[in-house]
């Protein structure tokens, strides 16, 4: 798993790590890391050509070490240089290892390295930088820390920016590499150790499981388990207009570890036919135990569906509310029902259903959002969307890093209710069992894209080898 710093917390972690070194070695590891990076794409980089773009800060003072070992391996690198100032020693260095300034950007570059600005940036991008990023030529980007032109924090993208192919990020990741619409700007993004991890003591904003976290994670039925061992989960989706979402939340459902599956709704007959294996009822109230719930799937909003909602927020296991039931909680007395259980609930809004519930939209800094929503419900918050963020009422928060535009379509969040539901009533903990699903829904969407358009039914068919695959890699 990684961890993902803000800036403040970065910044605090330089310093003290700086008083600590002589000054500018910082600076001189991150140029050489960026450097080896540049080259990697250049190979080889004599002859090749380079163009730095470099902003007034420190984040082009990198720029200006990295483009001095560069030329000083042959490569001919020109630097463009915009704002009011110029990280001086970088560009003695740049200089006198052959490096030179021009005022006209060149017609051809092997690389361009963007080190217009890093995390000292504020607001949107300044003209003469937006204008700059419009007239490059034709060549792969190396991003400096970050790509220029997003909100580090918040991973907005506020105006103009420059897209990289690789974000030769230092030190850690920040919350640009990792959400929100700077994501694809920042491309591919590679650490350089700077020595900087065992000084970051504030904790991370944010973190993002790999693969190795999630097959670490499931669950494995060992001799002694049985099918009520394993866990039973329980699904009150599903309506008679709507019995599709009844069946996916069900095969969401079977590609996870939990043992038995019981389904509760009008679509009964159709789950019974399609998934032999279940044990189904008309209503929750007829349903025996289960150690967790998914509720709300097609389930419609009438009074048969509030109902079955609260029968099930009023149960002691943990539960997971969804689409309808999520609508149905803007209602005060079940928002109170809610707000009074003592079992963990998670809630899992796309941002219209966020709207609905919290009374504004999610807003550019969807980790805030979700947090924000996780502390007023009391409930862990599964924010659904290019980069699902998952966040719990005590301040934990995680995105995922699977997530693919193959999963905008119909029918996809009830196949990962299913899982989610499956996975916490197999004991794991809600806000891991959030994770979990997320991580391998993102990828069973992407597996399955492989194939040409997708429907849910397609996801729901790539969860089972997509496991298999985590689990044995
Ligand atoms: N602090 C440290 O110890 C280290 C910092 N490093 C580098 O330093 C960077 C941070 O440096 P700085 O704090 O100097 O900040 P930056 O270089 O990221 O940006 C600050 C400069 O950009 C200008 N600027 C701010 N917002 C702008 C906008 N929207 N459009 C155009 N120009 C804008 C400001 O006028 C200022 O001169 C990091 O991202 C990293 O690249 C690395 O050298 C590693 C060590």
């Amino acid at each position: 798993m990684r961890a993902v710093y803000r800036v403040a917390e970065v910044r605090s972690a330089e310093e003290r790590l700086m008083r600590e070194l002589p000054p500018g070695t910082l600076m001189q590891r991150a140029a050489f890391g960026l450097a080896r990076r540049c080259a990697l794409t250049l190979s080889p980089v004599y002859g090749s050509r380079v163009l730095l773009l470099v902003g007034s800060g420190n984040n082009g003072g990198d720029t200006l070490y990295a483009g001095a070992l560069l030329a000083r391996r042959g490569a001919v690198v020109n630097a463009v240089l915009v704002g009011s100032k110029v990280h001086l020693e970088g560009l003695t260095a740049f200089r006198s290892a052959g490096g030179l300034v021009v005022q006209e950007v060149p017609e051809q570059a092997d690389l361009v390295v963007d080190g217009l600005v890093g995390i000292g940036a504020s607001g949107p991008l300044g003209a003469a930088a937006a204008s700059l990023i419009q007239q490059l030529p034709e060549a792969p980007v190396i991003a400096v820390d970050v790509p220029s032109g997003v909100e580090v924090d918040t991973g907005d993208v506020p105006g103009a920016a420059l897209r990289a192919d690789v974000t030769v990020a230092f030190g850690c990741l920040k919350p640009a590499h990792v959400i929100g619409a700077a994501v694809p700007y920042a491309g591919q993004v590679e650490l350089v150790d700077i020595g900087l991890e065992p000084y970051l003591a504030g904790g991370p904003a944010l973190m993002v499981a790999d693969a190795p976290d999630i097959a670490g994670w499931w669950p494995k039925p060992g001799p002694e388990s049985d099918k009520y061992s394993r866990g039973v989960v329980g699904l009150a989706t599903g309506s008679d207009a709507y019995p599709g979402a009844a069946l996916l939340s069900v095969s969401g459902a079977v590609a996870g570890p939990a043992g038995l599956i019981r389904y509760a709704g009008s679509a009964y007959p159709l789950v019974a036919e399609r998934f032999p294996s279940s044990v189904v009822t008309l209503r929750v109230a007829d349903a025996l135990r289960v150690q967790a719930w998914v509720c709300g799937c097609g389930l419609g909003t009438g009074m048969e569906a509030q109902a079955e909602l609260r029968s099930v927020l009023a149960s002691p296991v943990p539960v997971i509310i969804d689409a309808d039931a999520i609508t149905m909680l803007v209602d005060g007395t079940m928002s109170h029902a809610l707000r009074g259980r003592d079992a963990p609930t998670i809630l899992t809004p796309h941002d219209r259903e966020y709207t609905r519930l919290a009374g504004e939209t999610p807003g550019p800094d969807r980790v805030a959002a979700a947090l924000k929503l996780a502390a007023w419900t009391k409930s862990v918050v599964v924010l659904k969307g290019h980069r699902t963020v998952v966040a719990a009422p005590n301040g934990e928060a995680w995105v995922n890093p699977t997530g693919s535009p193959a999963l905008a379509t119909g029918g996809t969040g009830d196949v990962l209710a299913g899982l989610m539901g499956s996975l916490l009533a197999a004991g794991v903990p809600p806000v891991r069992a959030a994770v979990m699903a997320t991580y391998v829904h993102g990828q069973a969407g992407r597996e399955a894209a492989r194939q040409g358009p997708v429907t849910a039914v397609e996801v729901a068919a790539a969860l089972r080898p997509v496991i298999a695959d985590i689990q044995h890699a």
